[in-house]
């Protein structure tokens, strides 16, 4: 294991009490079409970091997201912040290169891996020291991701099954964060657009959000970074 821990900075919101803000280097989305310009990467990614991001994503799927891993790799190479890979995964090849490239994470998520394959690739991926949080959307997604003890959830406002084509709402967090169990962490992902959309998830007892398409769309990150960030406050669960 690295120093660079995605557990650790969702942690850091319970003694702060200010939710953490991840930002999700998406370059394209089905909903809403090109987000990056790739000739802009570098000096995108050095405005997230300016602006306070605690850690980075990036969808490494290139048919609907239009990543891949030499994406990841120059955003690796541009930051020392966690890295989480947000993928469509089903094989233990795609665990193995997530290490090689230099992600500290993945996201398995619920709804996207097979089942026979959720516990085999999360119990590899620990073992190749990665960080794994259990992306669900839900009740019954929740249900099945702790019955595999967790360290962290996901919890995606979108349907990701739907390709995030809806709207999505932090509602679904709000609904959800019940039933989660107070020593799992919660990274609330996706429809953050507000200030107040992000003071509700983590009212809601969310340690962090997830932001992709506002950030991406907007002509000041680092000042939306603080602008989400700083208006709102974790509430323990
Ligand atoms: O969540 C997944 O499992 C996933 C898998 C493969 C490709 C993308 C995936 N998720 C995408 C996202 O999580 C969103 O891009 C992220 O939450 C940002 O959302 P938004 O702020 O609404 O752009």
């Amino acid at each position: 294991m690295n120093g660079r821990s995605l557990y650790a900075v969702l942690e850091s919101a319970r003694r702060t009490l200010q939710p953490v803000v991840l930002a999700d280097v998406k370059v394209r989305s089905p909903r809403d079409g090109d987000l990056i310009d790739l000739t802009r990467l570098d000096a995108y990614v050095d405005s997230l970091v300016e602006g306070g991001v605690a850690a980075l994503s990036t969808p490494t799927d290139p048919v609907y997201f239009a990543g891949g891993l030499e994406v990841a790799a120059r955003i690796r190479a541009r930051s020392g912040l966690p890295l989480l890979r947000k993928e469509f995964f089903s094989t233990v090849r795609q665990i193995e290169e997530s290490v090689e490239v230099g992600f500290d994470a993945v996201q398995l998520s619920v709804n996207t891996t097979p089942p026979s394959q959720l516990e085999r690739l999360r119990d590899h991926a620990v073992r190749l020291g990665l960080e794994v949080l259990l992306g669900v959307h839900t009740r019954e997604h929740l249900a099945t991701a702790l019955a595999l003890d967790p360290v962290a959830v996901a919890v995606n406002n979108r349907d990701i099954v739907a390709l995030e084509l809806d709207p999505g709402t932090v509602r679904v967090t709000e609904a959800l964060m019940p039933e989660v169990p107070a020593h799992v962490l919660v990274l609330s992902e996706s429809s953050f657009f507000t200030a107040e959309d992000v003071a509700r998830a983590a009212a809601a007892g969310a340690e962090g959000v997830l932001v992709g398409t506002a950030l991406a769309k907007s002509d000041d990150p680092a000042a939306l970074v603080r602008k989400l960030r700083d208006g709102a406050w974790f509430c323990p669960r």
